[in-house]
């Protein structure tokens, strides 16, 4: 571990490691937080070792979780100011991005929610998968709107982010009805809409989210049921714009089965994906806080975000 990278940064970037910190959006703001803190602390010589102490604080928070892009699209607006030839000038820019960044992102959010809630009706029930703040801000908007709204939960195994979102949506009034996953299909003939977010979305539309996602969405399109997803433009990933694609984070086997219990099965094989991938023809729209788009035309508005291209800050020169 690089010791330039201040105790606070690592802290947080063990917590998104071990998801006592996780979620796309929540992840980001985090790491946000965490690279101001860097450059409030510094006590660098000069600008130079000031720049080098932060792109060694954002590697650290890069290198916890691969697939969330609001991660390094983070990291990428915190740091691209950084360019003062003394450290309280470089200073100050990374903690007036910071600054800037987290309220964007919580403008975004609360915008996103108002485009979100206009696709919901007075009287709607929702099917939500893990837990996504995105999405929620749509509900949220549409309670705010006087609409009563009711929601089937998927408990999302392995990891049961369902139960934060049947907590977060007991407090905004909407009654709850959870399920296994493997019972979505039945009860899909009783919901309006799937509600899902993303951790990044693809220049073809593509939406990468938490495994079973997916599944959740063709089984939706099979009963005709309109699969929305709540994702800020800090999901939109740039490096797909040019043919990368999404890594997909496979996580530690005992979040699935522990020790004892794998040995009693005879020691198969196991694995943990932690997210997958739905194809565009799956998604009926992506809600940004710019506006509702089919998946095939969000690569319209990542030219628009992203046309100048994006450096990778952590990445020393
Ligand atoms: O897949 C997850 C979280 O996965 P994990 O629990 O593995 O981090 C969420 O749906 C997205 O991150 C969007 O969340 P948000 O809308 O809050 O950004």
């Amino acid at each position: 571990m690089d010791d330039r990278v201040h105790p606070e940064v690592r802290r947080t970037a063990t917590e998104i490691d071990t998801m006592e910190i996780r979620g796309a959006a929540t992840i980001a703001d985090a790491a946000a937080r965490a690279l101001r803190t860097q450059a409030t602390e510094s006590d660098a010589a000069d600008a130079e070792a000031f720049r080098g102490e932060l792109r060694a604080a954002a590697r650290t928070l890069y290198e916890t979780r691969p697939t969330a892009v609001s991660l390094p699209n983070a990291l990428r607006y915190v740091l691209r100011g950084m360019s003062s030839t003394t450290v309280e000038g470089a200073r100050q820019n990374v903690v007036e991005s910071a600054d800037e960044f987290c309220a964007r992102l919580e403008r975004a959010q609360a915008d996103l929610g108002e485009v979100g809630a206009n696709r919901l009706r007075d009287g709607d029930t929702i099917m939500t998968h893990c837990h996504s703040t995105d999405a929620l801000a749509c509900v949220e908007a549409a309670v705010e709107q006087g609409k009563h709204i009711e929601a089937v939960v998927k408990e999302t195994r392995p990891r049961n982010q369902g139960h934060i979102t049947a907590k977060r949506l007991d407090e905004l009034g909407v009654p709850v009805t959870l399920i296994v996953d493997s019972a979505a299909r039945r009860y899909l003939n009783d919901v309006d809409h799937v509600l899902v977010g993303a951790d990044a979305v693809a220049a073809d539309g593509s939406v990468i989210n938490k495994i079973g996602t997916s599944g959740l969405a063709v089984n939706a399109r099979d009963r005709g049921t309109p699969i929305m997803v709540a994702a800020q433009t800090l999901k939109l990933h740039p490096g797909t714009m040019t043919g990368h694609t999404v890594d997909i984070e496979m996580r530690d086997t005992a979040e699935v089965i522990d020790d004892e219990t794998l040995a009693e099965l005879g020691n198969p094989t196991v694995k943990n994906p932690a997210f997958d991938v739905t194809p565009p023809r799956y998604v009926d729209a992506i809600v940004t806080e710019r506006g509702q788009f089919p998946p095939e035309s969000i690569v319209i508005l990542m030219r628009e975000l992203f046309g100048e291209g994006t450096s990778e800050p952590w990445v020393e020169p």
